[in-house]
């Protein structure tokens, strides 16, 4: 890991608060096996301790651990707060390290056995906590203070002769656990910090990729599909076509005298003209209809789940929409547009559906365009339909 590459103060907050989160459940998981570590004691002490000395070292413990179970388990329910609740967190700490610190009050100087066992003890809770606090360390600074305090204390109040041997060999041992701690903790924090340095970097790059296949499929002058994402549409409408026998058709819409517009206005009226025409389109369309610009002036629309009938009734209402409605206002350019209607035929391909569209936008251009037309004879002339 590229420990000079320094942590920006956002990320450094943001792995903070997380280690924090985890620190928290992680005391969440060490306060349900605290028991265990009273029973330990309990059994030591048993017959060589005064019962009511255990009983009321085992009460104040039992009632801290408790208080601190329960505030703790609230602190994670309310956990998009998690954050606040440091002061909470730093409290629990330090009553942990009291209680554990008493123990030198209520159960030592009875036995220098014992004292030995219990002394092996209190380090052990000191290193399991070191862990627990691996990702909040400031707690774990509090907790292990308030104990060896509140340890000394005790230790020098039992009178025995070992009692500042106890003292130097648990101040000792605090002492290198704080230290290697700290250590630990500003690796765990830079470890998070990198998780989600790579996440943000994961999600920036996806958003990126997700615009280039957006651009690579979209055409830039008027926004509609191109006819790449044309192509990969009928694919897999035709497999639709095949899976489950529904057809589908598609219109080929051919601006008619386009070139004279480019002409007369010039080619920046013309691409304005392009884009006008795309968004009048788009307005007749449904929202499952898929929408591509074919090349120059011409756009291919998809009509999904639609029967050859329908389709040239949709045609002839872009139709007379088109050319009823200017396509710009400033400068006046009105246009029409010639239609050649197609429907997916069980076995043919894509290629030849387009050809029988091609064919009928020619037919459509023939009659004299602004007209519907498709690539076989309609029962119902369309002619008949048109105003
Ligand atoms: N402004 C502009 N013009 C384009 C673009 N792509 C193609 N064209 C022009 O569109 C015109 C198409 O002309 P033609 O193929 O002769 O067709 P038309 O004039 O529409 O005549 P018919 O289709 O027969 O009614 C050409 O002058 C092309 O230069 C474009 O992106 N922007």
């Amino acid at each position: 890991m590229n420990t000079t590459q320094p942590i920006s103060e956002s990320d450094l907050s943001l792995a903070r608060e997380t280690g924090f989160s985890e620190c928290a459940i992680a005391l969440r998981r060490a306060l349900t096996t605290t028991p265990s570590g009273w029973l330990l004691a309990v059994w030591f002490c048993w017959d060589r301790v005064p019962t009511h000395s255990i009983v009321l070292w085992l009460g104040i413990a039992a009632a801290i651990w408790a208080g601190s179970l329960a505030v703790l388990q609230h602190m994670i329910g309310t956990g998009s707060k998690l954050a606040r609740h440091r002061r909470q967190l730093r409290w629990i700490a330090g009553l942990d390290g009291f209680a554990w610190g008493l123990l030198t009050w209520f159960l030592m100087g009875y036995d220098p056995v014992l004292d030995a066992v219990l002394m092996a003890l209190l380090c052990g809770v000191a290193s399991i906590n070191a862990q627990v606090y691996g990702t909040y360390v400031v707690a774990y600074y509090g907790q292990i203070g308030i104990l060896l305090a509140v340890s000394v204390l005790g230790l020098l109040q039992t009178g025995s002769q070992s009692a500042l041997d106890y003292v130097a060999g648990l101040s000792v041992f605090t002492a290198l656990t704080v230290y290697y701690t700290r250590a630990i903790s500003k690796r765990l924090i830079e470890g998070i910090r990198f998780q989600h340095a790579n996440a943000s970097l994961a999600a920036q790059l996806r958003t990126a990729l997700q615009k280039v296949e957006l651009d690579a499929a979209t055409d830039a002058l008027t926004g509609q599909w191109n006819r790449r994402a044309l192509d990969d549409v009928l694919k897999q409408q035709v497999q639709q076509h095949a899976i489950s026998g529904k057809t589908f058709s598609i219109l080929m819409l051919d601006i008619d005298f386009f070139k004279s517009i480019n002409d007369e206005f010039g080619h920046l009226v013309g691409d304005d003209v392009l884009r006008a025409f795309a968004q009048q389109l788009r307005a007749f369309l449904r929202t499952d209809d898929v929408c591509a610009r074919f090349g120059g002036e011409e756009f291919v629309v998809v009509l999904p789940d639609t029967p050859l009938g329908t389709a040239m009734e949709i045609g002839e209402r872009i139709r007379r929409g088109i050319a009823q409605t200017p396509l710009l206002t400033k400068p006046k350019v009105q246009a029409t547009v010639s239609i050649g209607v197609a429907t997916m035929e069980q076995g043919q391909s894509i290629t030849e559906l387009f050809a029988a569209a091609d064919a009928a936008v020619y037919l459509a251009k023939n009659a004299g365009r602004n007209q519907v037309r498709s690539h076989v004879p309609m029962p119902v002339q369309i002619d008949a339909m048109q105003s």
